[in-house]
């Protein structure tokens, strides 16, 4: 991997402060080759939202830079898609024109390209029978569904997510983890998501960096893929292996709660 993909997304001495409250205090280091699967595990509050935030260009860096692909990251723009708790849609679009927004600015396309596509993630986010609905007529599970649809159909080379699939039945949230792999992998997709459930960290990440409480600091980086291989599925999740990861992983955040 040449230099620019193996430094594709930087944080180089990055401290975040609101007024007197300082999340990220210990200068935060950390880089991102491009393609690669990163999940944040903490504790609540330990500001793995704000380093999401920051990289999205909703917030800025008290001091430090955060770099993508050399440059400082600035305003929201079309590289990096979001995903975040609160997540949005807009009310006077119906569920398919919600997810067609997300590739607005995509000129590569043409327009039935576009509706092909929107309906292809609409699909694929199991919303077949909703693309006519309006959001307030739709669940709040529905509705993120809805955002993780809008985001994977835009295309973005960076994908924020922050817990995204929360609210999320066990069993869709299952089959959107190896979408959202698949996705990733073959589309070469550089992906920070934030979780608290380490199955799956595991399952999805090839990388999971281990936060302390507030003020965040690293205290382990995890190298998934060396153990388990970049191949995700079913019967991995099911294999020793990875249950005994789990353990460890387990122990390692359990650590954090005695940790300040
Ligand atoms: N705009 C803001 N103004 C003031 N404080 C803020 C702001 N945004 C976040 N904080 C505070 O910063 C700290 C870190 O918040 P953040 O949302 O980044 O944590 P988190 O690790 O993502 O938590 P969780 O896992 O619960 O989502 C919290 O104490 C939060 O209240």
């Amino acid at each position: 991997m040449n230099e620019r993909l193996q430094d594709y997304l930087v944080f180089d001495q990055v401290t975040k402060r609101f007024g007197g409250l300082t999340v990220v205090e210990a200068p935060f280091n950390l880089v991102v080759p491009r393609g690669q699967f990163v999940v944040f595990l903490g504790p609540s509050g330990c500001g793995k939202t704000t380093l999401m935030r920051m990289v999205g260009g909703l917030d800025e860096a008290t001091t430090g830079t955060i770099r993508l692909e050399g440059s400082p990251v600035g305003p929201p723009d079309e590289r990096r898609g979001m995903v975040f708790q609160s997540y949005s849609s807009f009310p006077w679009l119906t569920v398919l024109q919600n997810i067609a927004f997300g590739m607005r600015y995509r000129r590569d396309l043409s327009p039935k390209a576009k509706a092909s596509r929107a309906r292809h993630y609409l699909d694929l986010v199991g919303l077949s029978d909703f693309g006519d609905a309006y959001p307030s007529r739709i669940s709040g599970g529905m509705r993120q569904r809805v955002a993780i649809a809008r985001t994977l159909a835009a295309g973005s080379d960076v994908l924020l997510m922050d817990e995204p699939f929360g609210a999320l039945d066990a069993q869709r949230r299952e089959q959107l983890q190896i979408e959202l792999r698949r996705i990733q992998s073959e589309e070469m997709k550089t992906v920070l998501f934030v979780t608290h459930d380490v199955e799956e960290a595991i399952f999805l990440a090839d990388r999971i960096i281990v936060f302390s409480s507030r003020p965040a600091r690293i205290i382990d980086d995890i190298d998934v893929t060396a153990e388990l291989g970049s191949d995700r599925n079913l019967e991995l999740r099911d294999s020793e292996v990875f249950f005994r990861r789990r353990a460890d992983i387990l122990r390692t955040v359990r650590s954090t709660l005695t940790l300040v």
